[in-house]
């Protein structure tokens, strides 16, 4: 590209994720109070907030792994309220990926199995998956380790198998929980280059649940929640 090319007005990517005021209880718990957010294609956020402020309901409800008690939330132009049960499972499977923090490997699968598998629940055949899976291993520098069990492999090289289950379905979106949680701060750091060099160069958005302000560091932005409400993070430090 010529310098040339930069000049102009900023290039702005449209909105991929749209929440408008989310509700959610759970029981009398009052998870979420009115949340609004928007997430550009490619960006990278982190939600932060305290223990129990509602940063995992939040991510659960732009997921589509729970349903808020009122609101709503599109990504791209699927408004996920709209969809049945069975719908938003296949669009999770599709269309969206997911990161958790104990990595969450199925145990009796080997690692190649265990990134294959969004794919063939998906109806991709077994051979085809494991080029796939093969490819994003190679990739998170995990070449020569698809045959072994999660069992028999480091925290860090666990995480990097789950990142590319993620990942593999080429997602609209990735959500990760707490991604790094179960690592120490080296391997958690070498995890979050990794996640986000990967998301940086697929242009794929990637949605981070974290207290620790180290993972929040690799975002391009911070939304903050507190007794589930966003608050600018104006406003948080001053708290
Ligand atoms: N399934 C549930 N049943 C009852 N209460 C729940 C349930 N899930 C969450 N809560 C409550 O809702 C509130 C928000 O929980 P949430 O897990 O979203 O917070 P969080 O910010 O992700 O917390 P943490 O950082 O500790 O994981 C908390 O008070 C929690 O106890």
């Amino acid at each position: 590209m010529t310098q040339l090319e930069h000049i102009g007005p900023p290039r702005v990517a449209p909105a991929l994720i749209t929440a408008r005021g989310l509700e959610k209880h759970h029981g009398q718990t009052h998870a979420l109070r009115g949340v609004d957010v928007t997430i550009r294609q490619g960006e990278i956020v982190a939600v932060m907030g305290p223990s129990g402020s509602g940063k995992s309901t939040l991510l659960h409800c732009l997921a589509g792994v729970i349903t808020p008690d009122t609101g709503e939330v599109t990504i791209g132009d699927t408004r996920i309220s709209d969809l049945s049960e069975d719908q938003r499972s296949l669009f999770r499977l599709t269309r969206l990926g997911f990161v958790f923090q104990f990595g969450q490997l199925l145990p009796e699968l080997s690692a190649e199995d265990n990134v294959a598998l969004p794919l063939m629940l998906g109806g991709t055949r077994r051979a085809r998956a494991l080029v796939q899976a093969h490819s994003w291993l190679e990739r998170l520098g995990l070449a020569g380790m698809e045959r072994r069990l999660p069992s028999e492999l480091s925290g860090g090289q666990a995480q990097r198998v789950a990142l590319a289950r993620g990942l593999v379905n080429a997602p609209a979106v990735l959500f990760a929980d707490e991604p790094t949680g179960s690592l120490d701060s080296l391997t958690a750091e070498r995890v979050m280059e990794t996640l986000t060099d990967v998301a940086r160069s697929t242009r794929t958005t990637l949605v981070i649940v974290t207290h620790d302000a180290r993972v929040a560091a690799y975002s391009d932005r911070e939304i903050f929640i507190r007794d589930g409400s966003v608050t600018s993070p104006a406003l948080e430090s001053a708290v």
